[in-house]
């Protein structure tokens, strides 16, 4: 309609623009809420954030996308329920906080919803040559866009694998524009249910900008701890510190053939989930192992993989600070192992002024800002970061 598009126009034009961002990640803890006020773009970005808050789940909202939640046999109504009730949920919510904030939602230029990954398939993953990388988010943008009366962008993973990436890690493009730092080597971690990194060079090379998942960060513990242990994590990692870790399971879980595959490469809990962790264990005829020790492995095994994946992109010689967030970055055990493994200070990247609960919602608005008032950025040749703008739009009416 002529009117939005007007919107629109006038919006790119603006000297900042207020974004709503909206995460929902792999481990479904609640939605992330970030509302940020955005200036210029690229690498002149400028970020305030405004307003930040988690809404948690509730355990019925929960288990309705647990029902198809990286299943590969699901039923599929209860898929096509589900992408209109996210969305409109979702709305809901952002309703809410803005109430909460006492902010009319007149006052926002857009919301960027990142949307509920249900299911990953990258082909090195699926490995059916007839089909390309594949990733699917739902939660309809169209909902939240009517619902608010807001123009949002949505489904911001497609437009990545159309041009040759996997559709994920994303983040890798907001971690750029708001985060390289020249004179500083950087690697910024983020340890959700799964682990991933961006390298920003010191010298600010675009071309040696570089991003990968690096396996499992939180779900196998939760996974685990959900199971034995009727809590939804390891808080501060207190059941994994009164285990030990066993290094046969370790080995075994280290097997799996994602930890070969060279980097880039992306994955998800449709492989790392609790069958994973039980064949590893029967595998190594480890069942009598007790469950503080296998929780000491799993977060083991995350701290290892990352430093692995760390280690085999960054030069010996090069020295490097870790910016880590995500939920993870609150797990003592996962933050001392990493330090130490790496020899290189890891800090939080609270630090860069950005609450590491946050920085997720946060990169979803910076990369709607992009799509709407960004230029084409360029990243080099390099596997896994397209210069392209990405999410589709959604009008209010
Ligand atoms: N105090 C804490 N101690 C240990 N772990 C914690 C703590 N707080 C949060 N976590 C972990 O962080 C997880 C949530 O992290 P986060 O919200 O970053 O993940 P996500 O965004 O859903 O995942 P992804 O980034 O893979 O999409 C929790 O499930 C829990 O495992
Ligand atoms: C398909 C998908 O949703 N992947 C998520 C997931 O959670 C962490 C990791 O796996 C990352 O690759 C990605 O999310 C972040 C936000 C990203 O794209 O950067």
């Amino acid at each position: 309609m002529k009117k939005h598009i007007e919107k629109l126009y006038g919006i790119a034009g603006k000297k900042s623009r207020r974004i709503v961002g909206l995460m929902s990640g792999t481990s479904l803890d609640g939605l992330d809420v970030a509302l940020c006020n955005i200036e210029n773009s690229g690498t002149d970005t400028i970020l305030k954030m405004e307003n930040f808050v988690t809404v948690p789940y509730s355990d019925d909202f929960r288990n309705e996308i647990r029902k198809i939640f990286a299943k590969r046999e699901i039923d599929f109504q209860q898929l096509c329920l589900l992408n209109p009730y996210i969305g409109s949920e979702h709305g809901k919510i952002i309703l809410d906080c803005l109430k909460q904030w006492n902010i009319a939602p007149e006052e926002i230029d857009l919301i960027a919803s990142h949307g509920q990954t249900v299911f990953h398939a990258p082909k090195k993953q699926h490995g059916q040559s007839l089909f390309p990388d594949s990733t699917l988010q739902i939660g309809d943008g169209d909902h939240i866009a009517v619902k608010t009366g807001i123009i949002t962008l949505s489904d911001f993973r497609q437009k990545h694998i159309a041009a040759g990436g996997e559709g994920a890690p994303l983040a890798v493009y907001g971690d750029h524009f708001l985060f390289s730092k020249k004179g500083e080597n950087r690697i910024l971690l983020n340890m959700g249910g799964i682990a991933n990194f961006t390298f920003l060079p010191g010298n600010q090379d675009t071309a040696a900008v570089f991003t990968s998942d690096t396996g499992p960060g939180n779900t196998l513990i939760d996974a685990y701890t959900r199971r034995f242990f009727h809590k939804p994590f390891d808080e501060n990692g207190e059941i994994a510190a009164k285990g030990k870790v066993n290094a046969p399971l370790l080995e075994a879980l280290k097997l799996f053939p994602f930890f070969k595959q060279p980097f880039p490469k992306t994955t998800g809990p449709e492989i790392f989930n609790f069958d994973y962790v039980e064949a590893a264990i029967q595998k190594a005829k480890l069942t009598s192992l007790s469950r503080q020790d296998i929780i000491a492995t799993l977060t083991r095994l995350s701290a290892d993989t990352i430093t692995d994946a760390i280690k085999s992109v960054m030069s010996q010689n090069d020295s490097y600070t870790v910016y880590a967030s995500g939920g993870g970055a609150h797990n003592p055990l996962l933050m001392q192992a990493i330090q130490e493994e790496l020899n290189a200070p890891a800090k939080l990247i609270d630090e860069l002024g950005v609450p590491g609960d946050a920085k997720e919602a946060v990169l979803f608005a910076v990369l709607a800002n992009e799509a709407i008032a960004g230029d084409q950025s360029h990243f080099g040749e390099k596997e896994g970061v397209p210069g392209i703008s990405m999410g589709k739009i959604s009008l209010p009416a």
